[in-house]
């Protein structure tokens, strides 16, 4: 079976995105693993398909699957931005404002005059049973023990589960030893993104993301917002945030509880090609 794809990318977190209207996409694990292999297929982070929508409201139906285990996930903010600009330019609609069925109900996108995108990420949510999160209490910061030590986390639902932790120095973060212990913790039965964050001011972070089914990623659009608004609750940050990543920058903007939050940056595409599955 032959697929065309087109590979994109939003601050170096990549894309193999697939048009569901001009082809039929019923694809398996394995094809989806190959797609997301870099050494035997294309390789990306996440596989996004652009699909018909099921919901009457919804432009388009967008589905999300991790690079690394082919899993399907809830949200992405990177692949939204990308997915507003595939259906911009490949004339699937001429609309500035997207309705987009997710697998976390519907949400709005939209094309900003700059060339970025925004996106309304929805209003994140706190409960432990949202994340999900095995807690006794819904507090702001809860204790996590991770390897022999205690590590002090704010709990965050982006539609996905985001686990987020300050640190002194982000590029002495122990991302890749505790990224992992974090995201197959136990108190996460879905497991988790876990957020690394160093906070310069009150309208600057820096921040690394290991994401769930992908490890270590350039930049993570769900797990800035979770950052942001982690670092809001905390009393650090203001309601309008810059966040320095590995693969550049996003704005983000959150008014407080029960707003959305919102995200602007860059979708780019690379190229486009086939591949035998
Ligand atoms: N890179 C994404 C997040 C992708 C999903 C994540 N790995 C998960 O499993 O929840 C982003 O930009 O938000």
């Amino acid at each position: 079976m032959k697929l065309r794809f087109t590979k994109m990318q939003g601050l170096g977190n990549d894309f193999v995105v697939l048009d569901g209207f001009s082809q039929s996409l019923s694809l398996d694990r394995q094809q989806l693993l190959k797609l997301g292999d870099r050494h035997f297929g294309v390789g990306c982070d996440q596989i996004l398909l652009v699909e018909q929508p099921h919901h009457p409201d919804a432009d388009f139906r967008y589905r999300i699957f991790n690079g690394g285990d082919g899993g399907e996930v809830e949200h992405c903010g990177n692949g939204a931005r990308c997915f507003v600009r595939f259906v911009r330019e490949r004339g699937l609609t001429g609309k500035r404002s997207i309705k987009v069925e997710t697998a976390k109900g519907l949400i709005t996108l939209e094309m900003g005059e700059n060339g970025l995108v925004t996106v309304d990420m929805g209003a994140p949510r706190f409960a432990p049973a949202e994340i999900p999160f095995v807690a006794d209490a819904d507090t702001v910061i809860h204790s996590l023990q991770v390897g022999d030590r205690q590590v002090e986390i704010g709990v965050v639902s982006m539609g996905n589960p985001h686990a987020v932790q300050l640190v002194a120095d982000i590029d002495q973060a122990a991302v890749a030893q505790d990224g992992p212990l974090i995201e197959g913790h136990g108190r996460f039965p879905q497991r988790v993104n876990a957020g690394f964050m160093q906070v310069l001011n009150r309208g600057e972070i820096r921040l690394r993301v290991y994401e769930r089914g992908a490890g270590e990623t350039l930049a993570c659009g769900t797990g800035a917002c979770a950052a942001v608004v982690s670092g809001i609750r905390r009393q650090l940050l203001d309601h309008s945030v810059k966040v320095h990543t590995h693969g550049g920058e996003l704005a983000i903007r959150w008014q407080g509880e029960g707003h959305p939050v919102w995200m602007t940056g860059p979708a780019v595409t690379v190229f486009e090609g086939e591949i035998e599955l």
